[in-house]
């Protein structure tokens, strides 16, 4: 019953890549010793002495997997100017020739996706099979926009007397990546893919707790034949963060993240006149009519809720339940939540690994605790939990939760709990729901099951919310804009419209008479 569910979020083509060999990546051997800082198109050891590094541990066992070696104002002016340098090259070929670049990077990528998936668990904690979804999401992503590149135009207006104008669409320069920890390698992907698309270079910056898949972005484009400094990658916190923010050679800044950093990234921007992409955090609703197929409902919160641990910033976490079918819905989402597999995250059978740090555990479950305070019942979860191989014990692992009686008013109905925490509320009426649904700051994503194609269109039309679902959940393909409403986000990722966060448009008059001069 599982893998459909996941299968769901590949295309038919690439369901034949199910991993079948032996795994050479096993939890709690491996110590990445290699550089993670990347430009001028090689990895760049800041050969720290050990206690200006920070550890980065692996969610799996809890033990340090490698050293963060954070940069500072030197570092980041180096990042960028080699993508300066690359971007003089890179701007001025073809949109075919960027495609070909592109294309032998995304093929890379799949020759490379079972080692790449591979370092991301051991790096985040989530599932192989997971994993490798986020791995073809990055390839695919990549493969669009190498297509969107050769189709890059712009417009021919004719005017009076024969003069006429066109349009160009140009690239912005060197653009600035900062990703957040949840899908390091497919944030990478998705903010670099359109940016190379355009014709800019990027210099990225991954979260201090997942450092370690981006720079291997970075090399792939480099095999591909991407000139030196086309996407370089510097390590490091909110400090290196700023830096980039406001160098003054940055002339974007699409960011990953919360909604406190991307106020803060949007004022840095402001000050440079620089535009932004914010992909912020959510608390979306998932609606629930009685006439759903709930089959399809109990699966679509499933995966709306417990995808990454919960550790997913579209997630419905407030599942919003029509009440003559509460009972039924509970008992089922339940029992297949208790039955969710957890342990060792390289694992074939593992459905849920673990949480990205201790810290992030211990707020997710004081999350729980809160909302146990405030009145809500604890069906199931919500605790610490162990796996039976020693080597998993310091891992940071809980039990996902389902959370019953909820009301409007409960923190873990108001705020991002980030943590596989479902929040489960009952309604009557459609207006009612409705009025309910928006009542959130934030407006990432929102779903509805129903039977009545009439009330899904309506409910989705009154919806505050960027990227909606109906049927289904937690799906993006990269052919459609994915973005936020609201404190949710300004700009979108994928599809079409992304070229445009990604270029700007220059406008050319031509004089094919005399100037008319008044003076
Ligand atoms: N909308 C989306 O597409 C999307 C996708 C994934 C995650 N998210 C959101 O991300 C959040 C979780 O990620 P997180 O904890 O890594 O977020 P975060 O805001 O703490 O950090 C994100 C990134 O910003 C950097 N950063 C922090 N302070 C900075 C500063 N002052 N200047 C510049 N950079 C700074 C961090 O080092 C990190 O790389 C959640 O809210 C989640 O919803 C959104
Ligand atoms: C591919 N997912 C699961 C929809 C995740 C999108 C990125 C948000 O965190």
């Amino acid at each position: 019953m599982k893998m459909p569910l996941l299968t769901n979020l590949l295309t038919p083509g690439l369901r034949a890549l199910h991993f079948s060999g032996t795994r050479s990546a096993s939890s709690g051997t491996l110590h990445i010793k290699d550089a993670l800082n990347f430009w001028c198109g090689s990895r760049v050891d800041l050969k720290y002495v050990k206690s200006k590094s920070e550890p980065v541990c692996e969610p799996a066992t809890g033990r340090v997997l490698c050293q963060l070696q954070a940069c500072g104002a030197a570092e980041v002016d180096a990042a960028v100017k080699s993508a300066s340098a690359a971007f003089t090259e890179w701007s001025r070929l073809a949109g075919m020739e960027r495609a070909r670049v592109m294309l032998e990077a995304a093929r890379i990528i799949e020759k490379r996706r079972e080692e790449i998936a591979e370092l991301e668990v051991v790096n985040n904690g989530k599932s192989i099979t997971e994993a490798r979804l986020d791995v073809d999401s990055a390839r695919q992503c990549i493969e669009y926009f190498a297509g969107q590149s050769t189709t890059l135009s712009g417009q021919h207006v004719q005017l009076s007397g024969g003069s006429f104008a066109y349009t160009r669409r140009e690239p912005l320069g060197v653009c600035v990546g900062i990703g957040a920890w949840n899908y390091p390698f497919q944030i990478a992907a998705w903010k670099s893919a359109p940016a190379i698309a355009c014709g800019n270079s990027m210099v990225f910056k991954p979260s201090p707790v997942t450092p370690v898949t981006a720079v291997l972005l970075a090399e792939i484009y480099s095999q591909a034949g991407a000139p030196e400094g086309l996407l370089n990658v510097v390590q490091g916190g909110e400090e290196t963060g700023s830096l980039l923010c406001h160098h003054p050679s940055v002339a974007k800044v699409s960011f990953t993240g919360s909604v406190p950093t991307g106020k803060k990234i949007m004022e840095m921007a402001s000050r440079g006149v620089k535009p932004v992409t914010l992909e912020l955090g959510g608390k979306s609703p998932l609606i629930i009519f009685e006439d759903s197929d709930l089959e399809n409902a109990i699966r679509g919160a499933l995966m709306a809720n417990f995808l990454s641990q919960g550790q997913v910033c579209s997630n419905g976490t407030r599942v919003f339940v029509q009440r003559s079918i509460l009972p039924r819905f509970l008992e089922e989402v339940v029992r297949r939540t208790k039955a969710i597999q957890i342990g060792d995250p390289l694992l074939e059978e593992t459905r849920m690994g673990a949480l990205v740090s201790k810290p992030h555990l211990e707020k997710v479950m004081g999350y729980v605790k809160q909302a146990k305070k405030e009145g809500a019942n604890v069906l199931c979860g919500g605790e610490p939990f162990t796996p039976t191989d020693p080597k998993l014990k310091d891992g940071y692992y809980m039990t996902p939760c389902v959370l019953d009686s909820c009301t409007d008013d409960m923190t873990c109905v108001k705020e991002e709990i980030f943590g596989p925490v479902m929040s489960v509320l009952s309604f009557d009426t459609e207006d009612e729901v409705l009025r309910r649904a928006n009542d959130s700051p934030l407006g990432l994503a929102a779903g509805v099951f129903t039977k009545d194609v009439k009330r899904a269109h309506r409910v989705i039309e009154n919806l505050q919310a960027g990227s909606c679902f109906i049927n289904n959940y937690n799906i993006t393909p990269v052919e459609v804009p994915f973005g936020g409403y609201k404190a949710s986000g300004i700009g979108r990722e994928n599809g079409q419209v992304t070229i445009e966060f990604y270029s700007q448009l220059k406008t050319v008059f031509v004089e094919m008479g005399d100037v008319d001069s008044l003076f």
